[in-house]
């Protein structure tokens, strides 16, 4: 008597008129969590590869680098033609679902050589840092996404308690350890990334890792127990010695680098009668106020500017991928006349 009852509920619900995003989370948390559900999914889903976390790109002929989604099917071949266990696709971990509800996976085929993946998928895996910034949205965070996941699994075999392998389910959105019971899940760090601004300016600061001339707006990751606000201010008071006087949330974004970050982002004021920088130099470089029109200069600049000997070093600003962009940009926005 169950299993109708099993079918009756995946059934019924998927064709109650719901809107088609409600009808496609709920899709997609049962893919999450019911492992038959998810086996099934991922016959007719679409398999996104990797090669040791690196996501394969395709380039169209005009140049454009693209983040191609294989069908199932096509990958069972590629695994068989290279002589694979096509038993390899229950290691896809499951991203998304598209709008027509169909199931995303992304699957790491790290173990295969590199080159005979490329040949037949007419494709190169490359390094996520580089791969980020050659797609667009909404490949560039599904490529994210996808990597942020495969590196979590590939770095959490074992029970952090009793040391014992963890085992995953099927979708892969968490690992449970049998004999301590605990069960795993894929964590973001949340770091809170703030644009001061003193009314007139903003504030800007590079660490010795930047790129050259790069100034980005000022982060810090959250301490166990604070809430946003308080790493906020404690972040802004330690790395250039300022008070916060007032917050206003912008938006979030997930990080990749180094590690997963969850990027909360936020504007901020200090009293304009108190704006004297004083740096930590043991986090940043340096931290500077920029004016609307430097950043408005800085803002046009797309690639990374050479550097001329002898030449000033140009300012400029991350790409408008980091949300660090997004910021100084709603900055610019709302001071222009
Ligand atoms: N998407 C964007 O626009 C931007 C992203 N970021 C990212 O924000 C993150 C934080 O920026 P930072 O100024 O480096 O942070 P931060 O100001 O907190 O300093 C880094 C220090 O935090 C500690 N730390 C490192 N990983 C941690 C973790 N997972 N949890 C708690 N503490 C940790 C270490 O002591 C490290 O030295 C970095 O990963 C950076 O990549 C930074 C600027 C722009
Ligand atoms: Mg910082």
């Amino acid at each position: 008597m169950l299993q109708p009852l099993k079918i009756l509920f995946r059934t019924n619900w998927m064709s109650r008129s719901y809107s088609s995003y409600v009808s496609r989370m709920r899709y997609l948390n049962r893919i999450k969590e019911d492992d038959e559900v998810c086996q099934t999914a991922l016959q007719s889903g679409d398999i996104f590869l990797f090669h040791k976390l690196a996501p394969l790109l395709q380039q169209t002929g005009s140049g454009i680098y693209q983040f191609p989604a294989l069908q199932a099917e096509d990958v069972k071949g590629i695994l068989e033609n290279l002589g694979e266990d096509k038993e390899m696709m229950k290691d896809s971990v499951l991203i998304n679902c598209t709008k027509q509800n169909k199931a995303q996976f992304c699957l790491d085929v790290g173990s295969i050589e590199q080159s005979a993946v490329e040949n037949l998928c007419g494709g190169t895996f490359i390094d996520l840092r580089k791969a980020f910034f050659l797609l667009r949205e909404p490949e560039a965070p599904l490529a994210s996404r996808g990597q942020a996941l495969l590196r979590w699994h590939q770095t959490n075999v074992f029970c952090s308690s009793t040391g014992q392998p963890t085992h995953r389910n099927q979708s892969g959105s968490q690992r449970v350890c049998l004999s301590s019971g605990i069960t795993y899940y894929p964590k973001m760090s949340p770091v809170v990334i703030t644009l001061v601004s003193d009314g007139k300016r903003c504030l800007l600061g590079r660490q010795a890792t930047f790129p050259q001339g790069m100034y980005s707006a000022l982060a810090g990751f959250c301490d166990m127990g604070e809430t946003m606000e308080e790493t906020l201010c404690r972040e802004i008071a330690e790395e250039v010695g300022l008070e916060v006087e007032s917050i206003r949330y912008s938006g979030s974004q997930h990080w990749p680098f180094p590690q997963s970050s969850l990027m909360v982002a936020c504007h901020a004021t200090v009293n304009p009668d108190n704006t004297q920088i004083r740096l930590d130099t043991m986090e940043l470089e340096d931290a500077r106020w920029f004016s609307l029109e430097e950043v408005q200069e800085a803002l046009k600049i797309k690639t990374p500017p050479r550097k001329n000997e002898g030449q000033p070093t140009v300012f400029w600003v991350p790409p408008n991928h980091a949300i660090a962009n997004r910021l100084i940009q709603e900055w610019a926005n709302q001071l222009q006349p």
